[in-house]
């Protein structure tokens, strides 16, 4: 399999770019050409730089506007064909992107089109250079990848065959069946782009949203697998306009790239089945690991974090021991455990450090993790101590892999509190910077094989929070991902605010012993619990209960959810929920309500 990537995906220069291509494990790239006009380098520098890192310069792209023209438009077509051509010579690269017009077309007719692709065609000929055309989403007439191959067709030229771009088809919501009635010597090239469900015009969708597989909702697995049963053999290259990597370091967007093809090339092989050996060569498989169905532990690091010591013990947690060379202390609660980390030289915020999953066999969960570049964590140990393997995600939470009966031992207390109401950790709720969001969906799509659901958005005080919860298949794992407002400071400490939420059975009695034990959890404003009575008609005595102990509620076809939270310490606070019946939600009508009541 050989991957390739636009130079558009990335930020920086066209050299800049080159290195990161190539030092994320790249094989060629596609040269974006407004790159290599704004580039000091001359082509034939280009040429020895990609030579030097051991890219091939696979495609040059685009030219615009060459087809459905009057004649006299269409002389100046070959004109400037022919000045990019010898460019194209002096960068030693003979496949030339032509998409669809959009500015000039005014013979809406596929003889006319294929007749002037076909010059176009002998022209690129004299230098050995072929046209992929492509159908742009929003061409003037031709924005459908089937009459692009008919006109292909029927310009019948060696020289001229298609280029299929994922987002064209499929934000069209064009069947990618038809792929397979292509011969595979006409498929000159191949673009893939993913994207999030949208709905906005199509040129603006594509310019500043695409993303790479695995970080939106098209079906890229099914999408290449029709690729390669019509015998593609060509690079899979990421073709990725997107406002955010436009402006972030281009050497680890280059990686996750690269990440997003191996999770890629593996769900289409999977997907092929038996099938991927007789097409397109062999996929490179990840070593299979099931989704983590539970939590391990939640690392709570600062310089000191007594002050969510206290809140544990007012929760219901009992300590469990120090750990025997750190300083480190362990609180558990049934099956959740909670690890306080105090280092000197952390910040004296309290935050999540760590999460552990518990994945049902280490090795070939960190072989894989390794597969896809994520990058290791390498912490002291001593001798007789557990090495867990574990990972840095792209927020800066280290992920382990782990299980609580490898490393337990190792804290003197180690006696885990078999409490009646059954606790454990639901979800852990992790805060994501602007800059890496798409790229924690990702990691933890490929990675940990959560699956992500429909993003959402709450209101809050300082602006909308986006949301979206990956979880394991029967929900013993939800990790929701918040992005905050742009506008938030970063000195804003709720903003940067995580949190641990606990399931239990009766979480009216575990709130009330917790209150007892001094918890006093965030404040509801009387109007909420005017409006769940309207909303839902809860009998008065409920509301009561849930007025009494700042309890929210929720409930849809599926059950109710009753919630509540703690005050934050540091970046971090803690929720207690109960799930009746079969609720899969989170109490997303209630976020507004916590988020202004965190601002007070
Ligand atoms: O947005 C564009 O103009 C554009 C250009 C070249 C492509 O390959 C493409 O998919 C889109
Ligand atoms: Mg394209």
């Amino acid at each position: 399999m050989r991957t390739s990537i636009a130079t558009v995906c990335l930020s920086g220069g066209l050299a800049q770019k080159m290195y990161a291509a190539a030092e994320a494990g790249f094989d060629a790239i596609e040269i974006f050409e407004p790159d290599l006009i704004a580039a000091p380098q001359s082509p034939e520098e280009i040429r020895a730089l990609a030579d030097r890192l051991g890219l091939t310069l696979d495609l040059y792209q685009p030219f615009r506007d060459a087809e459905g023209v009057d004649e006299s438009v269409f002389a100046d077509v070959l004109r400037r064909a022919e000045a990019k051509f010898q460019l194209m010579q002096r960068l030693g690269i003979d496949l030339m992107l032509v998409c669809s017009n959009v500015g000039t077309a005014t013979v809406d007719d596929d003889e006319v089109s294929a007749g002037q692709l076909r010059r176009l065609g002998d022209l690129a000929a004299t230098y050995d250079i072929r046209l992929a055309y492509e159908a742009l989403a929003w061409g003037r007439f031709v924005d459908d990848y089937r009459r692009s191959w008919r006109i292909v067709e029927l310009a019948d030229h060696p020289n001229v065959g298609i280029c299929l771009d994922s987002f064209h088809i499929l934000s069209r919501g064009h069947d990618p069946k038809q792929i397979e009635e292509i011969p595979a010597e006409k498929i000159f090239f191949l673009q893939l782009a993913d994207a999030p469900a949208l709905s906005m015009d199509v040129l603006s969708w594509s310019r500043h949203h695409r993303l790479f597989p695995g970080e939106g909702s098209f079906a890229l697995p099914t999408f290449l697998a029709h690729v390669f049963r019509a015998g593609y053999e060509g690079p899979l290259s990421l073709e990725v306009f997107n406002d955010t990597f436009r402006q972030t370091d281009p050497t680890r967007t280059a990686r996750q790239a690269q990440r997003s093809l191996r999770w890629l090339a593996d769900r289409t092989a999977e997907l092929l089945g038996e099938e991927a050996s007789r097409t397109g060569g062999p996929l490179p498989r990840l070593p299979e690991v099931a989704a983590p169905e539970a939590f391990d532990f939640v690392e709570i690091k600062a310089s000191d974090t007594s002050g969510v010591e206290v809140l544990l013990e007012q929760l219901g947690f009992d300590f469990g021991g120090r750990h025997r060379s750190k300083q480190v202390r362990l609180w558990t609660w049934g099956a959740a455990r909670v690890v306080c980390n105090d280092v000197p030289s952390a910040s004296p915020a309290p935050h999540i450090a760590a999460v552990g999953f518990d994945v049902a066999d280490s090795d070939p969960a960190a072989e894989r993790a390794a597969r896809l570049m994520a990058p290791p964590v390498h912490r002291r140990t001593y001798a007789g101590e557990q090495a867990l393997r574990a990972f840095t995600s792209p927020d800066g939470t280290e992920v382990f892999l782990s299980h609580a009966e490898d490393w337990a031992g190792e804290f003197d207390g180690g006696v885990s509190s078999t409490d009646g109401h059954a606790v454990r950790i639901d979800h852990v709720n992790l805060v994501q910077p602007w800059h890496s969001f798409d790229e924690a969906v990702l990691f933890y799509t490929s990675v940990l094989s959560l699956t992500p659901q429909p993003s959402q958005e709450v209101a809050g005080p300082a602006g909308l929070v986006r949301s979206q919860v990956m979880s394991s298949p029967a929900g013993g794992v939800r990790l929701p991902l918040n992005l905050l407002p742009s506008g938030q400071l970063p000195t804003d400490q709720q903003g940067h605010a995580q949190h641990i939420a606990l399931a239990c059975h009766d979480i009216i009695g575990v709130v009330t012993a917790a209150r007892e034990r001094g918890l006093r959890p965030l404040e509801v404003p009387g109007n909420y619990y005017d409006d769940l009575v309207a909303r839902f008609g809860l009998a008065e005595d409920l509301v009561d209960t849930l007025r009494d102990l700042d309890l929210l509620y929720d409930r849809d076809a599926d059950g109710e959810y009753l919630h509540c939270y703690t005050e934050t310490v540091g970046e971090v606070f803690f929720e207690l929920v109960e799930r009746r019946d079969r609720y899969d939600g989170y109490g997303a009508g209630n976020a507004p309500v916590r988020l202004a009541s965190q601002a007070t």
